[in-house]
């Protein structure tokens, strides 16, 4: 339809200011007038920052009023705050009130842009499933969504469907089984443990009703149509962070209202012939492994048994032992290191669009990897595999920034959200002081990478092997594979040994605890093998592949808006200012 099928203008009243309101094209203006009919300043709203419209004079907080008069008129749009609490911007609810001479002029004012709404916002999502964990983060998922999130998809004209989960992976089985016809997204109300529900049930029955196995590393699996949105109300909300710049339940919700949609690189993680997980955020093995698995015990502390779990891991100074191999991505397109940042509208990553999918990359009868074992040549990818052997304090692979509160600019400041590519960041044996001033520059604008003990890669897959002698054991009874692909055999035969390995971890963590302590911080006798942390959660296995598949999902985001990045002095919270700028 032509965008001025729905041009309208007319004088209107704001209190007591006389208006001339034009509605026209992508845009709802409004332009002020003295007595003598001259223009003043000129306000301007894209239509597609549109939230609403509502007769009446309309109050959303603290609870909804509608005062009811023939003439007035409320639209609601998006409104940005620079100085956001994070590095992106924080985006609330705008409110004006239009009064118009006659309820006629009133009438047509609302039905026109409702219908310009309808025209410009065909992307916007009608019907959501929403899923709330009542118990993550500080257990306000719900409370969140009744007096934040609920009102503003109802002003929206979203219908929602809620779902309060009573068990862990009730969200994940509901995606996977449930008939969806309808739905325009899903909807989680909890932390990244949530989403990864959401992200294993959406890419699982995608790949299902598409006939594929998530099982072979080099399958090339379907893209998902289904987005994802993201209320943060947990521990970490890494990936809303990295993905909006804020963890604010209110602008989130705005993102999925008028449509927004972000694709995501997702790495899948696999153990011999078996997917085991699925990773958007952080493959970590050594420290994060250890802080998590040490993590689990304080359960009960809230989002603060992450900072103690580190404190204690770090004192406990452990190193491990093991070899990498990872395939390198075009170092001709980007770098790890190349001190960019992926924002909104990103030209890397729509770059990388094209090139993901205009071509079969892979093909899902080109032969595992795990056949091929550490062999150069049979790999369905182009290049040639590294390795990198030795002691390392942490391995981490991101398949994007990792930026959450803890550290605005995160493990990899230049990772992209969708380029088919993630960072391998290697952390070799170094002292205590060392390893503190890597981690410490996480929080800061310092460069983590200009350490001698540290090497970054940007990489399209990755393996891990322990020593030789000390390889995995076939201890763990190997999952047994579902026939039917994405079947679910596999995923609770996984999820069983995730339980033992969540187990293994607490009590490793325990028994490895009271040694260093008793041996004091710098002891050497610590384990030689550490844990997989998952995107927060335990892996059963050691010995891992990882495959990163390039926009295999979608969010209800945009990526970091630009200009609301926090570069030098542009940050509002006080504590923080003028330190998260990229090292330019
Ligand atoms: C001197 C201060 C150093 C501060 C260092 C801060 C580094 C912060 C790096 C954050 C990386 C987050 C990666 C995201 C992971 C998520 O997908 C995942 C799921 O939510 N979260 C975790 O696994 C949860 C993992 C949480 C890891 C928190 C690590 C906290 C370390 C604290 C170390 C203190 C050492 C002090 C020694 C005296
Ligand atoms: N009703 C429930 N009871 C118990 N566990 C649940 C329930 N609903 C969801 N879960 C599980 O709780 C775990 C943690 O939830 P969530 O991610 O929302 O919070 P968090 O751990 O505090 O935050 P983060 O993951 O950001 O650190 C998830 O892995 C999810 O599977
Ligand atoms: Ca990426």
């Amino acid at each position: 339809m032509d965008a001025d099928a729905h041009r309208l203008e007319s004088s209107l009243w704001v209190g007591r200011k006389r208006y001339r309101a034009v509605l026209s094209g992508w845009y709802l203006s409004w332009t002020q007038l003295d007595k003598r009919n001259r223009e003043h300043k000129t306000v301007s709203v894209p239509v597609s920052e549109l939230i609403g419209v509502e007769e009446g004079q309309v109050e959303l907080q603290p609870e909804k009023k509608v005062t009811e008069s023939d003439g007035d008129f409320t639209v609601f749009s998006i409104k940005r705050h620079r100085k956001g609490r994070g590095s992106g911007a924080l985006w609330t609810v705008g409110r004006i009130q239009f009064c118009c001479p006659s309820r006629d002029l009133r009438d047509r004012w609302v039905t026109q842009l409702r219908s310009a709404l309808k025209t410009h916002g065909p992307s916007r999502p009608h019907r959501l499933l929403v899923f709330i964990n009542p118990f993550g983060g500080k257990k306000r998922g719900s409370q969140i969504y009744r007096s934040l999130v609920a009102p503003l998809f109802e002003l929206a004209g979203i219908s929602a469907h809620v779902v309060v989960t009573e068990r862990a992976n009730q969200a994940r089985d509901h995606i996977l089984k449930k008939d969806l016809t309808g739905f325009d997204g899903v909807v989680c109300v909890g932390g990244d443990g949530m989403f990864s529900e959401l992200l294993h049930g959406v890419i699982g029955r995608t790949q299902q009703e598409a006939g594929l196995s998530e099982h072979d590393p080099a399958a090339a699996l379907q893209p998902c149509n289904l987005h994802i949105g993201i209320i943060p109300a947990g521990s970490t909300d890494c990936v809303c962070f990295a993905t909006v710049g804020v963890n604010d339940p209110v602008t989130s919700a705005l993102h999925i209202i008028i449509g927004d949609s972000q694709p995501l690189d997702v790495c899948s993680v696999h153990h011999l012939s078996t997917l085991v997980r699925y990773s958007v955020s952080l493959v970590g093995y050594g420290f994060y492994g250890d802080v998590l698995a040490e993590s689990e015990r304080y359960r009960w502390m809230g989002p603060l048994r992450y900072d103690y779990s580190g404190c204690m891991t770090f004192l406990s100074n452990r190193c491990y032992r093991g070899t990498v191999q990872f395939l390198p991505a075009d170092s001709q397109l980007s770098s790890p290191r190349d001190n960019t940042r992926c924002l909104s509208g990103c030209h890397v990553c729509s770059e990388s669009t094209e090139r993901l999918f205009s071509r079969s990359d892979s093909g899902s009868h080109a032969g595992s990897l795990y056949s091929s074992q550490f062999s150069q040549y049979s790999s369905p990818w182009e290049g040639e595999w590294e390795t990198v052997e030795g002691r390392f304090k942490c391995i981490s692979l991101t398949c994007m920034s990792s930026s959450c509160p803890r550290s605005p600019l995160g493990l990899s400041p230049s990772a992209h959200l969708a380029d088919g590519t993630a960072d391998l960041i290697l952390v070799r044996d170094t002292h205590p002081l060392g390893f503190l001033t890597y981690l410490h520059r996480h929080t800061n604008s310092q460069d983590q990478f200009d350490l001698p003990f540290v090497e970054v890669h940007r990489v399209k897959a990755v393996r891990f092997r322990l020593p030789p002698g000390e390889e995995e054991q076939a201890e763990q009874e190997e999952p047994e594979v579902s026939e039917r692909p994405g079947g679910m055999n596999w995923i609770s035969s996984v999820q069983h040994l995730s339980a033992r390995a969540k187990e293994r971890g607490v009590t490793g963590a325990k028994k490895r605890g009271k040694r260093d302590f008793l041996c004091g911080p710098c002891c050497r006798r610590s384990p030689t093998v550490s844990v997989w942390n998952c995107d927060g959660e335990l892996l059963p296995f050691t010995e891992i592949l990882c495959r990163v598949h390039g926009q295999l999902v979608r969010l209800f985001a945009r990526g970091i808006e630009e200009g609301m990045v926090a570069y030098r002095g542009t940050l509002g919270n006080k504590s923080c200012k003028g330190k998260y700028v990229l090292h330019t």
